[in-house]
């Protein structure tokens, strides 16, 4: 069995999924309503900001997803004790015993996340020592974690990379530092963050991510204690503190979740109301819904995505960090993309590969070109970047069902909404690989009305 069907098996089995195969009839649109909970790219942080405090967190709204229950165990082989559960959305997670794990206990759980390179800081500052295994995550081309290691060793860490993983350890403790991300990376803005809060001294860092999730973990960690200001340009100034307590936190809602929801009720023609989503982070996506010829309703309780009916138009995309169009949104939109009148392009400038999912779809009778090396185009709003790829969508196309295998997370909520939009039958495997970070995915398109069943 190969490494990304034992992945997708096993967030399947943690998630508790019938079979790792669903069998899709499509051609239905989507219509319903539907909850979306906290975002992945929060929860999954701000749990291992409860390793940080002197007493316990309590953190709401948390989605029951693969990534959650990752976390949670390498929490729970730290000596964190976690009470409540993914399934009812709370979990306490008491930080009274934290205690060194193993390396053997953490590479168990390793290749099934990127979340494990977080615990640098927090652990440094408990225990002076941390263990990094090889990380895991949507397979979208090189994920190098060179500012995360660059930032630690600038707060005074030792890094030493070794054939079994990353030991890093910090004898003398650890100091505020000058930091300067090439790029502002998610990721490396709260290794930053994660560090800095409990560092001794002022930390500066320069070209920070400023993701909305970014500013929920932020919010988490002033609730602790912490002193962070968010300084105009990308610039962050954390005053280091010498403690910190727990939290009580209502979760960020997943805005990529929503979006997803939003391109499959476009694709379908349906309509599906996500509770709890907002406006004011989905700015940049409702443009675009819009711009393609999507409607919505932002209401109190959530947002109303729905095809009004009409024909959808061609759009020109690049995705970019905050506050552009964000990665993670491209890869389900483009199935709506396939359905509008005219040629879309989508510049992907963040992931060196992330149009894989598309050789799927152009089984499927998609017309789309893929770029490798990225589509020159004097229209563009930015430069371009090294990494950059390109996608070239014409329609509209007819769908037509295939058997589909789930390569990463987004693009397999793609091969859903693809199989959902065609005419016929698709099998779709490798479907524990959505469960990373679409909570109780197969519960919502029951409700949404869409016509499956699991493969034994
Ligand atoms: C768990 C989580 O929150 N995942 C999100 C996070 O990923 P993640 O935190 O991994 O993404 P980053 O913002 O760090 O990565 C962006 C780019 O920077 C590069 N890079 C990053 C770190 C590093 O040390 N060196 C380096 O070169 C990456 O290869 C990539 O090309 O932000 C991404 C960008 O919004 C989202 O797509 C992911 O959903
Ligand atoms: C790329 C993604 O996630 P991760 O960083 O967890 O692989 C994603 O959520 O689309």
């Amino acid at each position: 069995m190969n490494s990304l069907v034992q992945d997708a098996r096993n967030a399947a089995e943690r998630v508790g999924l019938k079979s790792d195969t669903i069998v899709i009839n499509g051609g239905r649109p989507l219509r319903g309503t539907i909850d979306v909970r906290g975002a992945k790219n929060l929860v999954t942080k701000a749990m291992v900001a409860s390793l940080l405090g002197d007493t316990t967190s309590t953190l709401r709204d948390v989605p029951d997803i693969s990534d959650v229950h990752v976390v949670a165990s390498l929490l729970e082989i730290h000596g964190v004790k976690i009470t409540g559960s993914a399934a009812t959305g709370v979990l306490q997670l008491d930080p009274a015993n934290v205690a060194t794990a193993t390396s053997a206990e953490i590479d168990a759980l390793s290749g099934s996340s990127r979340i494990p390179i977080l615990f640098c800081g927090p652990l440094l500052h408990r225990l002076g020592h941390a263990f990094i295994p090889d990380l895991g995550g949507c397979r979208i081309g090189d994920r190098p974690i060179d500012f995360h290691l660059d930032a630690l060793r600038a707060f005074g860490a030792i890094v030493d990379k070794l054939p079994s993983g990353i030991n890093i350890t910090a004898p003398n403790g650890l100091r505020g530092a000058n930091i300067e991300l090439p790029y502002p990376s998610v990721g490396a803005t709260e290794q930053v963050l994660l560090t800095g809060v409990r560092a001794m001294g002022t930390t500066e860092l320069k070209n920070a991510a400023i993701e909305p999730e970014i500013m929920d973990l932020i919010a988490v960690l002033q609730k602790m204690g912490a002193i962070i200001s968010v300084e105009p340009n990308r610039t962050i100034f954390i005053e280091g503190v010498e403690s910190l307590n727990g939290y009580n936190h209502r979760a960020l809602f997943d805005r990529n979740e929503a979006a997803s929801w939003a391109s499959a009720a476009l694709a379908t023609g349906g309509s599906i109301f996500t509770t709890g989503a907002k406006q004011s982070e989905m700015m940049t996506f409702l443009n675009v819904f819009r711009k393609i010829g999507g409607a919505f309703d932002i209401e109190e309780e959530g947002i109303r995505f729905y095809h009004p009916g009409g024909e959808l138009k061609p759009v020109v995309i690049e995705t970019d960090v905050h506050p552009g169009f964000m990665t993670d949104w491209q890869q389900p939109l483009i199935i709506a993309l396939t359905q509008a009148h005219g040629t879309s392009i989508v510049h992907e400038t963040v992931y060196e590969n992330r149009f894989g999912f598309t050789d799927a779809l152009i089984k499927m009778g998609a017309n789309i070109e893929v770029h490798k090396d990225g589509l020159a185009d004097p229209n563009r709003r930015v430069p371009r970047r090294a990494l950059e790829q390109a996608a070239v969508i014409t329609g509209p196309t007819q769908l037509h069902g295939a058997e589909l295998e789930v390569p990463d997370l987004r693009g397999g909520f793609s091969h859903l909404i693809a199989a959902l939009t065609a005419k016929g039958q698709s099998s779709v495997s490798n479907v524990g690989l959505i469960a990373r970070g679409y909570g109780d995915f197969v519960g919502k398109l029951e409700k949404l009305g869409a016509d499956f069943y699991f493969a034994e």
